[in-house]
């Protein structure tokens, strides 16, 4: 599954753009401002209906249009088109329909995405975490979405009723029910990922970088030695006080520690970069040999914090990836020299909004 061609109009700066892609690797170099990330944003609206860069999300249109539109040609999927208006409207469709949810197209197109947001997964606050955890959850079991938005529902129930005063036993009962048999479900879909994805992580992390202290806790949400039921009828008196639910898998953590201490304490600034990147590979890996689902990556500035060895050593896993994989940089040569297969890295000199230039292994289009 990959873009084999891709058509970008009304994203920033960005003039209308059409690109023939590498099923493999593709790297956009340019001068800070050329729109290198604003490439990677209109693959990443493409697949998630949405910017990644979220607080400027609105701004993605450009400043002299009122709307984008992002279609690509993909080799299992079909047209995609991504229609979005300067005041927020959203269109998806495949092959001329419209999809009915985001959710839909998510579950199609896997994507990973390594930017400087991506320490949060280490520094972060335990949401960053549950969000990465879920992704690999989402993918790996058809039922869990809807288990998390049944969860969502019945905390919201649960408490907006603790917060009224107002207890009617019997709806309390049915919302406290239904949110403890979503919990369950919840942390053993966590609990069986992990299970495979941890291994798979540990092996991916040793052909990048050596941290033989490094490792993964995960923290259900609720005490470990008791069931959740027994949590919350014990939580009851200071949740109500509280206005909400003290304990469940919405408060879970992947706690990542170096020994006893974070890793985000000790580890240096490449060292979390590369962790950060093996956490996303190994999910793609694991999800791959699960699911035969190849994810799309897009890494924001690779070479920023890495020296020239590791660089190397993660274009090596980059590559052999069954995804297709989009990074961004500055200066092309740190990226130039060292693929097995060069034929099937494709390089775009982008300049002021525009492509002035894409090569295939050094060779001139
Ligand atoms: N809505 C918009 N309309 C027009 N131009 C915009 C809009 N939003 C941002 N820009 C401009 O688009 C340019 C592209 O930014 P982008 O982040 O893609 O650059 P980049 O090549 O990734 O740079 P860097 O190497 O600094 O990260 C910037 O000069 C920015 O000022």
């Amino acid at each position: 599954m990959s873009i084999d061609t891709l058509s970008v109009q009304g994203v920033r700066n960005l003039a209308n753009t059409q690109l023939n892609l590498s099923p493999n690797v593709n790297i956009f170099y340019g001068l800070n401002g050329a729109g290198k990330t604003s490439l990677l944003e209109s693959i990443h609206l493409l697949s998630m209906a949405r910017s990644f860069r979220q607080a400027r999300t609105k701004t993605v249109v450009s400043h002299e249009l009122d709307e984008l539109l992002i279609t690509a040609k993909d080799s299992d999927l079909g047209l995609l088109a991504v229609r979005r208006t300067a005041k927020g409207q959203v269109q998806i469709r495949q092959n001329g329909q419209s999809l009915a949810s985001l959710a839909e197209l998510v579950q199609q197109k896997p994507l990973q995405l390594i930017d400087s947001s991506s320490f949060s997964l280490l520094e972060g606050s335990p949401s960053d975490r549950r969000q990465f955890l879920d992704w690999g959850v989402f993918h790996q079991f058809p039922n869990f979405h809807s288990d998390w938005q049944k969860l969502q529902k019945s905390l919201k129930n649960r408490n907006s009723l603790l917060r009224s005063g107002k207890l009617s036993k019997a709806e309390f009962e049915v919302w406290e029910r239904e949110y403890l048999s979503c919990s369950e479900r919840i942390d053993q879909a966590r609990k069986g990922y992990l299970e495979g994805f941890v291994p798979c992580f540990h092996e991916v992390l040793s052909a990048l970088i050596e941290l033989p202290e490094l490792r993964i806790h995960y923290y259900r949400g609720w005490d470990r030695s008791k069931p959740l039921n027994e949590v919350i009828e014990h939580q009851r008196e200071r949740d109500q006080k509280l206005g909400y639910t003290q304990s469940g898998p919405q408060r879970a953590d992947m706690r990542i520690k170096t020994g006893k201490l974070n890793a985000a304490d000790v580890l240096s600034r490449g060292q979390q970069k590369l962790v950060v990147c093996a956490l996303k590979i190994a999910q793609s890996v694991y999800l791959q040999s699960q699911q035969k689902m190849p994810t799309t990556f897009l890494l924001d500035d690779l070479p920023a914090e890495l020296d020239q060895n590791h660089i190397q050593k993660l274009g090596a896993l980059m590559e052999r990836l069954e995804g297709q994989v989009f990074m961004t940089c500055v200066d092309p040569k740190p990226l130039s020299n060292f693929w097995n297969k060069p034929e099937q890295v494709k390089m775009f000199h982008v300049e002021h909004g525009a492509v002035i230039n894409s090569a295939v292994n050094g060779e001139q289009e």
